[in-house]
């Protein structure tokens, strides 16, 4: 099963499409070993209400070969717990570079995940991506429009537009009717643009940060999805990661809240 066909049958199977979050912040805790365990513990608990998780491969870099380790250790929980992994790891270099990204990230022991990639340096340096993806059963997540309000400095008169484009090109060799190899990142704080970014892509997942923490509601979101209820994940991080401090109960109940008002706004 591809990522894309992953994603889509645990949505239905488990009738959720929200995204859990994994940035665990060394400040929050007493030491590593602590962060770890409350980590996986999060991932753990929250894993009936997830489509999928995406660890922001930031900060697990920020604490070095433990973070490493840990980074290892959620991937190998996730696929226990048969929960898809999204890596966010927002890459994008000279295709040669490129290559050594997918490679990294979408191949060996990442074979079928998938990764946020930025296409800042042209479509031309998606195309390792695009072929690790492809060739692993895995996917990625081209960034159109993000959540921040900065995004306008670059991503507007119609940069995110040809960006969709591109990814509409890059999806047509695959199978009509399913979601191909190549999503987009659409920040879910833009609720009016989604129905509009939803008909742009019709085979692209699309992966819509900002629920919680940066202020969007899981209300707003419905434009995004297909009609079948399927084809976005709405992702939370510190929303659902530090509901409540750290209390990993707290935690539940911030995802399967989200859950249940994606569904309730879909009516599914
Ligand atoms: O690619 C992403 O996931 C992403 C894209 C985007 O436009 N905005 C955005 O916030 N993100 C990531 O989504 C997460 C949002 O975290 P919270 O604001 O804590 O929910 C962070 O890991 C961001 O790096």
């Amino acid at each position: 099963m591809t990522f894309a066909q992953a994603v889509t049958e645990r949505t239905r199977r488990l009738r959720t499409r929200l995204c859990v979050g994994l940035d665990p912040r060394l400040d929050a805790y007493r030491n590593v070993a602590h962060l770890r365990e409350h980590t996986l513990d999060v991932l753990e608990a929250t894993a009936p209400h997830a489509a999928c998780v995406k660890p922001q491969l930031a900060f697990y870099e920020a604490l070095g070969l433990a973070g490493m380790a840990l980074l290892a250790e959620v991937c190998a929980a996730a696929r226990t717990l048969g929960l898809p992994v999204l890596l966010d790891g927002k890459r994008g270099d000279i295709g040669s570079t490129a290559q050594a990204y997918a490679q990294a990230w979408l191949g060996g022991p990442h074979a079928g995940s998938a990764l946020t990639v930025n296409p800042f340096l042209g479509f031309e340096t998606l195309a390792p991506f695009v072929q690790a993806a492809s060739e692993q059963g895995g996917a990625i997540f081209v960034l159109v429009k993000t959540s921040n309000p900065g995004q306008a400095d670059l991503q507007g008169g119609g940069v995110s537009e040809r960006v969709a484009a591109e990814i509409t090109r890059l999806n047509a060799e695959h199978p009509a009717g399913a979601y191909g190899p190549v999503g987009a990142v659409v920040g879910a704080t833009h609720p009016g643009e989604l129905s509009s970014f939803r008909a742009q892509l019709p085979r692209a997942l699309l992966l819509l940060p900002g629920l919680g923490a940066q202020g969007a509601r899981a209300a707003d979101l419905a434009g995004a999805f297909d009609e079948g209820g399927t084809g976005a994940l709405a992702s939370a991080s510190r929303g659902v990661q530090y509901a409540s401090g750290l209390d990993v109960q707290a935690s539940v109940l911030a995802a399967r809240g989200f859950q249940d008002e994606l569904n309730a706004v879909l009516g599914v």
